[in-house]
């Protein structure tokens, strides 16, 4: 059997009393493409955050590539491959877009803060960052900051980024967040440059790009996996038109059909 390229078992926090995630068990094969859906409040983004290091869960583990990284700092797991995108904007927005590309080059080759060894890989990150940017269609922007460029292409910088860092598994939290429609096929097109061993796990609003994008939808209700399958079994399923008209009513989720 192949190892998973992410692995999670039992994983479970608590907020005081709320259980924001209760008993979490998946797993995302080499080149998965998951989509993880579910009303406001549902726990996404807290499970996000314990992938991802941010947060500590109370019990269960995350093993990536068969080494548990559940007591690892964020940063250890980025060194071992797990690469993620953010909700809210993690740009450097004085910087150029070409800098910020090579920045997390820099990054991941080990040389970012050290001037004697950039001199030496200069050349090859430079190159390696122009045809990244050129990828993504950003070559056009690539000399001008951050906050001059569209809110589309700052999206779809964080996207280059996270290629650029050549992750094993990557965790999209919301890549076209606040994209107004007519700039969301970009968002999906850049979606599909990414590499297709990369195992991604999506955490998505917008249903359009979940069907796009996801082979596999699993549905996360208060804390808890509910249901996983096909986009079609699991979108079309009475359990999610059940759980997201609730949530409307009560809440004004935001899934978009
Ligand atoms: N630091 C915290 N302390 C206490 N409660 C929290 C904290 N962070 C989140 N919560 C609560 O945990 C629950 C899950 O929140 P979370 O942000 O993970 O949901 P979500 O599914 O990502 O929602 P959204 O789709 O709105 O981003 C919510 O009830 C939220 O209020």
């Amino acid at each position: 059997m192949t190892e998973a390229a992410l692995s999670v078992r039992n994983l479970s926090k608590r907020f005081g009393e709320l259980a924001v995630t209760n008993d979490v068990s998946f797993e995302l094969e080499r080149g998965a493409r998951h989509a993880l859906i579910g009303p406001n409040g549902a726990g996404k983004s807290t499970l996000v955050h314990q992938l991802s290091g941010v947060l500590k869960p109370d019990a269960g583990s995350v093993v990536l590539q068969g080494i548990d990284v559940t007591s690892m700092s964020a940063r250890d797991r980025v060194a071992l491959g797990l690469g993620r995108t953010f909700q809210i904007s993690n740009l450097f927005f004085k910087l150029t877009v070409f800098e910020n590309i090579f920045m997390a080059l820099s990054e991941r080759a080990g040389i970012s803060g050290k001037p004697w060894l950039i001199a030496s890989r200069q050349k090859a990150l430079i190159e390696e960052g122009e045809e990244i940017a050129a990828t993504f269609g950003l070559d056009g922007c690539m000399a001008q900051t951050v906050s001059e460029v569209s809110y589309g292409e700052q999206r779809l910088l964080e996207i280059a980024i996270a290629m650029a860092l050549r992750p094993k598994v990557l965790l999209l939290d919301e890549p076209a967040a606040g994209l107004p429609k007519s700039e969301i096929s970009s968002v999906l097109n850049g979606l599909a440059l990414l590499p297709a061993e990369t195992a991604i796990l999506l955490i998505e609003h917008d249903m359009h790009i979940v069907r796009e994008f996801a082979t596999t939808v699993a549905l996360l209700v208060d804390g808890r996996l509910e249901l996983s399958g096909t986009p079609r079994e699991v979108l079309e399923s009475e359990l999610v038109r059940s759980v997201y008209l609730g949530a409307r009513h009560s809440s004004g989720s935001r899934a978009h059909a």
